[in-house]
């Protein structure tokens, strides 16, 4: 057993963005509300690969874990007791030993678009701009207006608003959910319809990870979970599991409990060039959320998995 005082102390570790940060804070913020002075805090600053790599797109580094990967061995070598993650960032396939004990309750699922040259993607000038990092967007964005040219935008949020005041494309695309934390909802020109653009699986949660034999922190933050994002997160990453994608591939996925036990899904692939899009909707018990996003995966990489992912090399 660690040796502190008497109150229970929780090491907190995150990246270092300041959406990571925010995102901790939020968790700190509830562990407190709940137990006071029962529970004392440390935050550990972490960097990891995705953090130190800025200038390619992650799709071509390598991919997965690259956020979550340097946060989870120091939960590994008991340098943290949790680990607060963006759901989306996080691999569909954990390590053994580690585990997402819960999700806190959901921000706004969607995609935002921001520009200061058009009110909303379909108002975009013939031959504009988008920076984007993401296959999904970029497939979306060619799908509805294959006139409009995209460019890598990699970075944080603020880096990414700076960019744009820049000029160096006349719009770009970023989760509500992180400008929302961010305090910069104001900057948001047009939230964009999941029907219109579905967002990535587990967008808009954030997650906190344990080691999967820590039973005193997992008691802990249980209070914290959120059932309702649960469910959906269970869907959607069983969804993203199944068609074990990289971030190579447009994977789209979104599920809502109506808090009566009852979980609807939406999935769908894309071919990077937007060409064309397989969705797939489901309805049923939240219990078989797992089982309903893998289904849902399976019947889409049989309808179009040939064209949606890249032949082994
Ligand atoms: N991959 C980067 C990332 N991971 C999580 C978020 C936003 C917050 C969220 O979706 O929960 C972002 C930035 C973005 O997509 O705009």
């Amino acid at each position: 057993m660690k040796n502190h005082s008497d109150a229970r102390q929780i090491r907190i570790g995150t990246r270092g963005s300041a959406l990571a940060l925010a995102q901790a804070t939020e968790v700190q913020n509830r562990l407190a509300a709940i137990y006071g002075d029962e529970v004392k805090f440390e935050r550990v600053v972490i960097k990891t690969t995705g953090d130190k790599i800025l200038d390619k797109a992650l799709s071509l580094v390598g991919g997965k874990g690259l956020f979550t990967k340097e946060l989870e061995e120091a939960l590994f070598a008991d340098q943290i007791d949790i680990a607060v993650h963006s759901m989306k960032d996080v691999q569909a396939f954990l390590p053994d030993g580690l585990e997402i004990a819960c999700n806190l309750p959901r921000e706004d699922v969607r995609d935002a678009f921001i520009s200061m040259k058009a009110k909303s993607l379909a108002d975009m000038p013939e031959g504009a701009v988008i920076g984007t990092a993401s296959v999904r967007r970029e497939a979306f964005i060619k799908n509805k207006r294959p006139d409009l040219k995209t460019v890598l935008f990699r970075g944080n949020v603020q880096s990414r608003l700076k960019k744009l005041e820049d000029g160096v494309a006349d719009a770009t695309l970023l989760a509500s959910a992180g400008l929302n934390r961010l305090g910069l909802s104001d900057r948001i020109t047009q939230h964009i319809p999941v029907e219109d653009m579905l967002p990535a699986p587990a967008q808009g949660a954030i997650g906190i990870e344990i080691r999967s034999n820590d039973q005193v922190t997992r008691e802990l933050i249980m209070a914290l979970h959120d059932e309702a994002t649960g469910y959906a997160i269970d869907a959607e990453r069983a969804f993203l599991s199944e068609l074990d994608g990289s971030c190579r591939t447009p994977i789209a996925a979104l599920a809502r409990y109506d808090g009566h036990g009852r979980v609807s899904f939406k999935g769908a692939i894309l071919t990077p060039d937007g060409a064309r899009i397989y969705e797939t909707t489901r309805e049923g018990s939240a219990n078989d959320a797992a089982a309903m996003g893998k289904d849902a995966a399976q019947e889409l990489y049989a309808r179009g998995g040939k064209d949606v992912f890249p032949p082994a090399a």
